[in-house]
C-alpha cells in the first residue's frame, strides 16, 4: 500500500509547490492511470514514490518492497549500441544481483518475448523494446509496476498489445500498476481509477467519473461530446 498525506513539493531553486496538499492511497492491485496537462507534476510524483527525491512537506509510506519501473521509451537506450536482448536482461539482473539466470527467460516469456532473446535491440520496432523493457522491469519480481507513458512513440496497433500485456500483469501476476498516462483511452479501458492533476493538487476517481467530469466541462454541462 502507498499512503500519500497532505504532501507539499518544491524544486529547491522555485518558491512555487508544484505538488500541493496531495492525498492519495494506492491499494495493492489497484491499476491507477495518472493523468495530467504537461508540467502538472507527474513524473515528480513518480520520483517521490520512488523515493529519488523527498517531500518537502507532508507523509508518503510506501511498504512495496520491490518495484519495477519503466522509463519511458527514448530514455531507455542508444538503439545504435550493438547489444542483443539477452545481454541487456543479464546486465539489469546482475545489478539487482539476482542469481538466477532463470529470471531471463520467466520475464521474456511473460512478455511473449522470448522468441527475440539473441536480437540486437536496435533492430527490434518500438513496441517491441517497449515489451523487452517491461520485461527487465519485472525481473526483480515486482509487487508494484511505475510506467512513464508506456506507449508514447509506439505505433497504434502495438498500443493495444501493450496495454494487454500491463493488464494481464496486474491481473495474473497481481502486480499493483501505476501508469503515468497521455493515453485517455488506454487509461480509461484499463485502470481501476484515474488519478487526475490539476493546479498543484490531485483528484483520485473511477475512470466513469473522471470521463463524465471531462464531457461535462468540454461542453459547458450539456454533456453531449464524442472522445
Ligand atoms: N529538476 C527540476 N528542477 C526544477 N523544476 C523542475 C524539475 N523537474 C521538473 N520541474 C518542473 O516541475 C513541474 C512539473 O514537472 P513534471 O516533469 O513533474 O511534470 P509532468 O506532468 O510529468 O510533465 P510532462 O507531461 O511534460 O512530462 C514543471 O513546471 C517542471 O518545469
Amino acid at each position: 500500500m502507498i499512503e500519500i498525506r497532505n504532501l507539499y513539493f518544491s524544486y529547491s531553486n522555485q518558491s512555487m509547490y508544484v505538488l500541493n496538499d496531495i492525498n492519495l492511497v494506492v491499494n495493492r492491485g489497484d491499476y491507477i492511470s495518472v493523468l495530467g496537462e504537461n508540467g502538472s507534476g507527474k513524473s515528480t510524483l513518480m520520483k517521490l514514490i520512488l523515493k529519488m527525491i523527498p517531500p518537502t512537506a507532508g507523509n508518503l509510506k510506501n511498504d512495496f518492497s520491490r518495484i519495477g519501473y519503466v522509463p519511458q521509451l527514448f530514455e531507455s537506450l542508444n538503439t545504435q549500441f550493438p547489444i542483443t536482448v539477452y545481454e541487456i536482461l543479464d546486465s539489469y539482473r546482475k545489478t539487482l544481483k539476482i542469481k538466477d539466470k532463470n529470471c531471463i527467460e520467466n520475464a521474456l516469456a511473460i512478455v511473449n518475448m522470448s522468441a527475440f532473446k539473441n536480437k540486437l535491440i536496435g533492430t527490434l520496432s518500438g513496441g517491441q523494446r517497449q515489451k523487452i523493457f517491461i520485461a527487465r522491469a519485472l525481473m526483480g519480481q515486482p509487487d508494484l509496476l511505475i510506467l512513464d507513458e508506456p506507449s508514447s512513440g509506439i505505433d497504434i496497433n502495438s498500443q493495444d498489445e501493450i496495454y494487454r500485456l500491463i493488464k494481464k500483469i496486474n491481473v495474473e501476476q497481481e502486480v499493483t500498476v501505476i501508469s503515468v498516462e497521455h493515453n485517455l483511452k488506454a487509461a480509461m479501458d484499463n485502470s481501476s481509477h484515474i488519478y487526475h492533476l490539476k493546479n498543484g493538487g490531485g483528484h483520485l476517481c473511477k475512470p466513469v467519473d473522471y470521463i463524465n467530469d471531462y464531457v461535462k466541462s468540454s461542453t459547458g454541462g450539456r454533456g453531449n461530446v464524442s472522445i
